[in-house]
């Protein structure tokens, strides 16, 4: 008899479908992503990603198929069910509190998850130690501890970004959904970027949606590609990259070489972050 017992996968996806009327966004899609994988979903506009995204986010209902979490089939599941198990995420669209300072933004991601309230984070009286460590910890995880007491509105737009991985962090996510991170940013930003993606605790699995392919083959070891909604790759970034039917489906009229170049890194910039590696627990 084996004694074989191997964890499932961080996330599945079996034959997942998202219909819009006669509209297929995403068409039986079923695919794995590791314990601890850094992976990747690519794909032109209007391929599905950020349908997809929801879906795995729980914003959106599944037309058919299933989604697991761990093995347990989270498919009629709320976002804020999925939240609570495990699910952490930044949008392509800021969700953040311009007018707090990037603490308060952190404690207040931490206290929802607490179950404690808004007004809450407001009264630094009320606030207990064990939040405001952990604020603190995510702020420095992600490089930010030298603008933590800044108003958000004031950060550029690649440390919001950074900060938007904190609050995702402060709910000691298992899985970590990032929608388009570098959209926007700069080359400095986008290699700082990188360098965070990269101190992430290692069991914690990390799935980027993104359209700046540089960072997906920097960062990914998995690449899932979707095309008219289907899924035509998946699988070692090394392999996807080479793939035929992933360039047709990308280059249009372009060349690989644009596609895939490496931007230098500006002499002048920093591209690692402040903080050491995070030491957060995963989520029991
Ligand atoms: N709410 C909706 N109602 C109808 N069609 C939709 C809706 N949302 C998305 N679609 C369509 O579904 C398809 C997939 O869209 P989606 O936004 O998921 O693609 P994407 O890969 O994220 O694109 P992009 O990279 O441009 O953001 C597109 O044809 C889009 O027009």
């Amino acid at each position: 008899m084996s004694a074989t017992t191997a964890a499932p996968p961080a996330l599945t996806l079996r034959n997942v479908t998202k219909k819009y009327g006669a509209l297929v966004a995403v068409d039986d899609v079923s695919l794995e992503v590791a314990k601890g994988g850094r992976h990747a979903l690519i794909g032109p506009n209007g391929a599905g990603k950020s349908t997809l995204f929801n879906l795995v986010a729980g914003g959106l209902p599944a037309t058919s198929g299933q989604i697991l979490f761990s093995g347990d089939d989270v498919t009629k599941r709320s976002a804020a069910w999925r939240a609570r198990r495990g699910l952490g995420k930044t949008f392509q669209h800021s969700s953040l509190f311009l007018s707090m300072n990037p603490l308060d933004n952190v404690a207040l991601a931490a206290q929802r998850v607490a179950g404690k309230g808004m007004s809450w984070v407001t009264s630094s009286t009320r606030r207990n130690s064990e939040i405001d460590d952990l604020a603190e910890q995510c702020v420095a995880d992600v490089g930010l501890t030298d603008r933590s007491h800044i108003m958000t509105g004031n950060l550029s737009h690649g440390e919001r970004r950074q900060l938007e991985v904190a609050v995702a962090l402060a709910t000691r996510p298992k899985l970590l959904l990032l929608d388009e991170p570098a959209a926007g940013m700069s080359p400095a930003e986008s290699h700082r970027f990188i360098e965070l993606v990269r101190s992430l605790p290692e069991d914690l699995t990390v799935v980027i949606i993104e359209h700046d392919l540089e960072l997906v083959f920097q960062l990914a070891d998995r690449v899932s590609v979707l095309h008219l909604g289907g899924l035509i790759a998946d699988g070692p970034a090394d392999e996807v990259r080479e793939d035929p039917a992933v360039q047709q489906a990308y280059l249009g009229e372009g060349s690989l070489e644009e596609l895939f170049h490496e931007t230098p890194v500006p002499p002048d910039l920093p591209v690692s972050t402040t903080s050491p590696a995070p030491t957060q627990e995963a989520a029991g």
